[in-house]
C-alpha cells in the first residue's frame, strides 16, 4: 500500500479526506488561455484594447476571449488571494486547480496561495488540449507520457518538488486528435498504477464524453475516479445526458457563472444560465445520481474576478446553494455535491 493510500495530495503535502471541507472541483487561480483567443466581433476591435471599464463590463461578459488581457488570470494572483481569503469566510475549503502543461501551469504560485490563504489547494498533472501540445509531446510514446504524468504525482512537476494530486484537466478537442489520444492512454496507465483522481475536458460535441470514457476503459482507467467535465457546454439532451451519465463518472458541472449569448467555440451550443445549470443538477439528482455531481466555476479568465465586477469563487457558496434548496435538492444532498463526492473522488485508492 503506498503513502497515498487513503489521503488527497495537496500542493502542501497529504491530507486527510475529512479536511477538506467544501469543494470546488475545478477552477484555476494562475493559467493564460491564450491559446483560446477568439478575434471580437466585426467593429468591436477598439472595445478589445481597453476592455476593464465599467460600461464595457456587459461586452466583455458576452465576448470575454476576445480580449488578449482578459486571458491573463497569471496576473491577478493578489486579487485571487484576496478572492480565496473569501472563499473560506464563505465556507468554503478546497479548490482543485486544473492547470495542465500547455496552459502555464505555477506550482510555486499555487503554494503560496495555499500557504497565504488556509484553502487546501489539488494540483493537476497531466497535459491540455492538443493545440497546445509542444511538438517534443506530440512525439513521445504512451509509455514516456505515462512515466511524467506519474513522476508529476509522486514526485513534483515543473523542475519542483510541489505534488500534483489529480490528473486533469486532461484537454481534448472535438474530433479527438491522435496527440490526445495517446495522452488519455497515459492517463488511464498512469491512474491505475496510482489509484488516483482523473480529470477530463471534453471536445464541443455531445458524444466526446462517451468517446472519452471508451479510451479510458480500453486502456483500463477507473471511470469510477474519473471526472467528467463541462457537462453544461456539451449534452443538453436528458436522455443522452441519462445515457452518459450510466457509464459511471462523476458528472460536472463547472460553468457557473457564466453567461453568454453567442458561445464562440461553438455557435450551436446555447450556453445554459446558471438557473438552467441547477434545474440540470435537479433532474440529475431526482434520477438518482446524487453520489456522482460535482459542480465549479471554472474561473480561467479576469473578468470573472470580483475584482473586475465578476462573480468570483464564492459564487456557488453563496447564490447557488440557496437556489438548488429552493428547487427541491435537500441539505444532505448539497452536502454530497460540495463535500462528500469531491472527497470520495480525490481521496487515493
Ligand atoms: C480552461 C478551460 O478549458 N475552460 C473551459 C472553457 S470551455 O469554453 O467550456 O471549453
Amino acid at each position: 500500500m503506498s503513502e497515498l493510500s487513503g489521503k488527497v495530495q495537496t500542493v502542501l503535502g497529504l491530507v486527510d479526506p475529512d479536511q477538506l471541507g467544501r469543494t470546488m472541483t475545478h477552477e484555476h487561480l494562475t493559467m493564460t488561455f491564450e491559446c483560446c483567443y477568439f478575434p471580437p466581433p466585426p467593429g468591436d476591435e477598439e472595445v478589445a484594447e481597453n476592455p476593464f471599464q465599467m460600461q464595457h463590463m456587459h461586452w466583455l461578459r458576452q465576448n470575454p476571449y476576445s480580449c488578449h488581457e482578459n486571458l491573463l488570470l497569471q496576473q491577478e494572483t493578489g486579487a485571487v488571494r484576496d478572492e480565496l481569503l473569501a472563499y473560506r469566510k464563505a465556507g468554503g475549503g478546497t479548490i482543485v486547480e486544473n492547470t495542465t502543461t500547455g496552459i502555464d501551469r505555477d506550482l510555486p504560485t499555487l503554494k503560496q496561495l495555499a500557504k497565504d490563504t488556509g484553502v487546501h489547494v489539488v494540483a493537476g498533472a497531466g497535459y491540455y488540449v492538443d493545440s497546445t501540445h509542444t511538438e517534443a509531446t506530440k512525439r513521445m510514446s504512451v509509455e514516456k507520457l505515462t512515466d511524467i504524468i506519474i513522476s508529476e504525482v509522486l514526485h513534483g512537476a515543473d523542475g519542483t518538488d510541489i505534488r500534483c494530486g489529480v490528473i486533469g484537466e486532461i484537454g481534448t478537442s472535438w474530433p479527438i486528435t491522435e496527440s490526445e489520444t495517446k495522452v488519455l492512454r497515459a492517463t488511464a496507465h498512469a491512474q491505475t498504477q496510482l489509484g488516483c483522481p482523473v480529470i477530463i475536458h471534453p471536445g464541443r460535441n455531445p458524444t466526446a464524453p462517451a468517446e472519452i470514457v471508451r479510451i479510458l476503459q480500453e486502456a483500463g482507467g477507473d471511470i469510477s475516479k474519473t471526472v467528467m467535465s463541462h457537462l453544461d457546454r456539451t449534452i443538453f439532451d436528458d436522455g443522452e445526458l441519462l445515457e452518459f451519465a450510466k457509464l459511471g463518472s462523476y458528472l460536472e458541472y463547472d460553468l457557473f457563472g457564466t453567461e453568454m449569448l453567442n458561445y464562440p467555440y461553438n455557435l450551436e451550443v446555447d450556453m445554459p444560465s446558471d438557473s438552467q445549470r441547477v434545474k440540470a443538477l435537479a433532474f440529475l439528482v431526482k434520477e438518482g445520481y446524487d453520489d456522482k455531481i460535482v459542480v465549479a466555476h471554472d474561473i480561467h479568465t479576469k473578468n470573472r474576478l470580483t475584482k473586475y465586477g465578476g462573480h468570483g469563487y464564492s459564487h456557488i457558496l453563496k447564490n447557488i446553494v440557496p437556489k438548488m434548496l429552493m428547487r427541491g435538492i435537500s441539505q444532505n444532498q448539497v452536502d454530497k455535491i460540495l463535500i462528500d463526492n469531491p472527497k470520495c473522488w480525490l481521496t487515493f485508492k
